[in-house]
């Protein structure tokens, strides 16, 4: 059903399809490189008078610019340091608002971040040194971005399912019931399929292209069986978690 934001959950979930493509492209160029232990640890950093680990300085500032050329007026951008951010120089975008202002309070990217140095690199890559760090750590931003943005967008999937069947929805919502909302807004078989599709795109987007042989050897850039255990364990479940609170403050 379309509604007056031209929203429907098709289009949504046509985006989260798109969505799909960058972080696995991401992933791909992530694993060209090793974890560097010195990049993610706050006791080894190197910047004389600066506290906390490199890739935590270096996300902050680059999303401090960010910030200041209008990133987050986007409701699906989300920082990792929100606090302090400068103000946007770029006048507000003239956007029509789809979510509920509520939506704003969301934000889990401390776990988005645990999540993806704690879990994900190491299925991605071993330990190691690579003398540029800061191009490392732009590849983790570029990653972390992906995944945020994906993950957030459950508020616009719980937009559209809240006002596709809100007399469904606002009693659990008015009871606060948890379950029940994520029972409602589950959909296995949707599930299962993304498992699968992300797992044949980073077959065929991480394969080895070369003119004699179009199969590529079968090798591949990233390990595929990576994409459905980090979607089938963080990022849907994540996702399903933003649809929760958002559903919760829908009412407020
Ligand atoms: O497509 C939906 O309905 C969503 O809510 C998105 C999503 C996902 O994260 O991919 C999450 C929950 C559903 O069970 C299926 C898929």
């Amino acid at each position: 059903m379309a509604h007056s934001d031209g929203l429907t959950l098709e289009s949504i979930r046509n985006s989260l399809i798109r969505q799909e493509d960058t972080i696995i492209f991401s992933l791909i160029e992530r694993a060209k490189y090793p974890i560097i232990p010195q990049l993610y640890d706050s006791r080894c950093s190197v910047l004389p008078g600066i506290s906390g680990s490199l890739l935590e300085n270096i996300v902050r500032e680059t999303e401090a610019i960010q910030a200041k050329y209008g990133r987050y007026q986007f409701p699906e951008e989300h920082a990792f340091f929100p606090d302090n951010l400068p103000d946007s120089l770029v006048p507000p975008n003239s956007h029509p608002q789809v979510l509920h202002p509520a939506a704003a309070s969301i934000n889990i990217n401390k776990t988005i971040w645990d999540m993806y140095i704690n879990k994900l690199l190491p299925l991605i890559a071993s330990k190691g040194d690579y003398e540029n760090h800061t191009c490392v750590a732009a590849s983790d931003l570029e990653c972390l971005q992906a995944l945020s943005r994906r993950i957030h967008y459950g508020k616009f999937v719980a937009e559209v399912k809240f006002k596709d069947a809100s007399e469904e929805y606002s009693p659990a919502i008015q009871a606060k019931d948890r379950d029940a909302l994520m029972k409602l807004l589950t959909f296995e078989s949707v599930e299962e399929m993304v498992k699968k599709r992300v797992e044949k795109k980073a077959k065929v987007f991480g394969q080895e292209v070369n003119l004699t042989n179009d199969a590529g050897n079968g090798k591949c850039k990233i390990d595929p069986s990576v994409l459905p255990c980090l979607y089938g364990e963080w990022v849907m479940p994540l996702t399903k978690h933003v649809e929760v609170e958002y559903l919760l403050r829908r009412l407020d």
